[in-house]
């Protein structure tokens, strides 16, 4: 089977973990009903996609297991045979209509079409056949998701069924992972920047993906595998817009088609975890060091925290911070001691458990060998569904990233420089730099009292560049800095008060 080859033969060891773990649910769900009492909801979409080949591995390995099949791993003609629905809508991407009919036709994907709202639809398919359960291609992150298992009732006031959800637990980049490893295809909206699929109505390519090209009188993206941060999937469809602006790709999510640092600031947490700091016996360098590394990228850092180890404090600050920032960075209290509550903490923040990584004690157990045993295994538990490792060749063991919290096992800043290169390098994180800050400074001896006013006009005259001002000591002169993105504007803005404080002197 083609598909199950493709898998084991690929050397992405998360991959084939989630490919597992994705069989083993489509098995126990084919244990549990008769053929007849599953149903496939396909939409042509590319985690719908994802779902209809593991469904072919899987009801094949199914079979092979009850002696149904010789085996033959070759077998490409082999005929879909669980029920395969679509609602079909008007405001549906004709490119999402033919893929989803020539797909079927390639497959021998029998297509039940309903052209209904999906409650009605079901409705009407429950009384009309024995479907007892659905597969979906829900994943965590989308929101239809919230509160979904990989085996979840449906909802009450909608028809009794089971939701069958293998891939809840697939990232953004295992989706792609998947397809390019099987080398299967999809959609073509996907290589046009489209990142994930509504309607005609509400959907626009990635602004993430834009490729700046002043030359061209039509704007070009990037293809949706390329998009580093899978957060950011659905920013395309943010927006519901008319039918007719729907398929001009010039605005999505409020972000015009620009180079991202024209356009945007983004903005990080650090969050440092250990009583240690707050006792006094040890000083946090890592704080200041991100600080100055995000700063250098064009990132603005609007805090950082430090907080007792309890996994309620990591708990408490990851939860406030991650739906504030763009990024949230958190280090200290990650191992096996009692006192590493890090990873703990933050799945709590997303209010999920702690669960073992597979992927994650392979690296362990290479790293420590032999010595890798009984509670040790307590590092290997990482927050459920929403845990990304990110490897790179200088880490001996992956980054742990949940969303948008980092999850940093540095505990001095040689190692931070390390981790921070690999995150850099990184292309599945969204660290991507934004074009520096531009830093220009004066320094004054005139009194603060002084300098207040003119200064507060100044600020206010210029909303987007950063104004403060530091002195080291009471009696010394003030600096005064000045920090943004335009060149011109910081040099404008440090003009003019140079002006005004000239005149306070006369
Ligand atoms: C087969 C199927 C089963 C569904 N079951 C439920 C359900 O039990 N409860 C629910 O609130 N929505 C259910 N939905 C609706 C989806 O959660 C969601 O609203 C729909 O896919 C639209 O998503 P979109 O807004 O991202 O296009 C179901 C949809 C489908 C296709
Ligand atoms: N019109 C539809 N017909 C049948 N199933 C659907 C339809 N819309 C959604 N679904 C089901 O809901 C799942 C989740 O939809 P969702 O839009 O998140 O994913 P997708 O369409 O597969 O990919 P993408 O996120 O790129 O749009 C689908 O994988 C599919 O199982
Ligand atoms: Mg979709």
């Amino acid at each position: 089977m083609e598909i199950d080859k493709a898998i084991r033969d690929s050397d992405d060891r998360r991959l084939k973990a989630k490919y597992n773990t994705a069989i083993y649910v489509i098995q126990r769900a084919l244990a549990l009903y008769s053929i007849e009492e599953v149903a496939f909801s396909f939409n042509g979409g590319k985690d719908s996609t994802v779902l209809l080949h593991l469904l072919r591995a899987g009801h094949f390995l199914h079979q092979v297991e009850h002696g149904h099949s010789n085996g033959d791993l070759s077998d490409h003609q082999f005929t879909f045979p669980i029920r395969t629905i679509y609602f079909e809508s008007t405001s549906a991407f004709p490119e999402i209509n033919s893929f989803t009919y020539e797909t079927a036709a390639s497959y021998g994907v029998q297509l039940d079409i309903l052209r209904q709202d999906f409650k009605s639809g079901l409705e009407a398919l429950l009384k009309a056949k024995p479907i007892r359960a659905i597969f979906l291609g829900v994943r965590i992150g989308d929101p239809t998701a919230v509160g979904q298992e990989q085996f979840s009732p449906s909802s009450s006031g909608w028809p009794p069924f089971m939701r069958v959800n293998p891939i809840l637990d697939w990232s953004y980049r295992d989706v792609w992972a998947f397809l390019l490893t099987c080398k299967v295809q999809y959609c073509g909206l996907y290589d046009q920047g489209y990142t994930s699929i509504g309607s005609i109505n509400d959907t626009v390519p990635n602004a993430l993906l834009c490729i700046k090209d002043s030359a061209a009188d039509k704007q070009k993206f990037r293809p949706a595998y390329m998009l580093s941060d899978g957060r950011l999937e659905r920013a395309g469809r943010a927006r519901k817009v008319s039918p007719i602006a729907g398929r001009v790709p010039a605005v999505s999510n409020g972000l015009k088609c620009t180079e991202p640092h024209q356009s945007s600031v983004l903005t990080a947490s650090i969050v440092a975890v250990g009583d240690e700091i707050l006792f006094g016996i040890i000083e946090d360098q890592l704080g200041p060091s991100l600080c100055r590394k995000l700063h250098s990228i064009g990132w603005v850092v609007s805090q950082i925290a430090i907080v007792r180890s309890d996994v309620d404090s990591v708990a408490e600050e990851v939860e406030k911070r991650k739906s504030t920032s763009d990024m949230v960075f958190i280090y200290g209290g990650v191992g096996p001691l009692h006192s590493d509550v890090t990873a703990g903490g933050v799945a709590k923040a997303f209010g999920v458990r702690l669960a073992p990584d597979e992927e994650y004690e392979e690296y362990l157990s290479q790293l420590f060998g032999d010595k890798y045993t009984g509670d040790r295994n307590e590092m290997a538990r990482l927050p459920e569904g929403i845990t990304e490792l990110l490897q790179h060749e200088k880490l001996p063991v992956p980054l742990i990233m949940c969303h948008n919290v980092i999850i940093l096992s540095a505990t001095n800043v040689d190692e931070l420089d390390v981790q921070w290169d690999a995150l850099i390098d990184s292309r599945s994180t969204a660290l991507t730099s934004l074009g520096p800050f531009l830093s220009k400074h004066l320094t004054t001896s005139l009194t603060d009292l002084e300098v207040a006013q003119p200064l507060s006009k100044i600020s206010f005259e210029f909303p987007d560049i950063y104004i403060g001002c530091y002195r080291k000591s009471r009696t010394g002169p003030l600096t005064i800095t000045f920090e943004g993105k335009d060149e011109e504007k910081v040099e404008a803005a440090m003009e003019a008060l140079s002006v005004k404080l000239s005149s306070v002197v006369k």
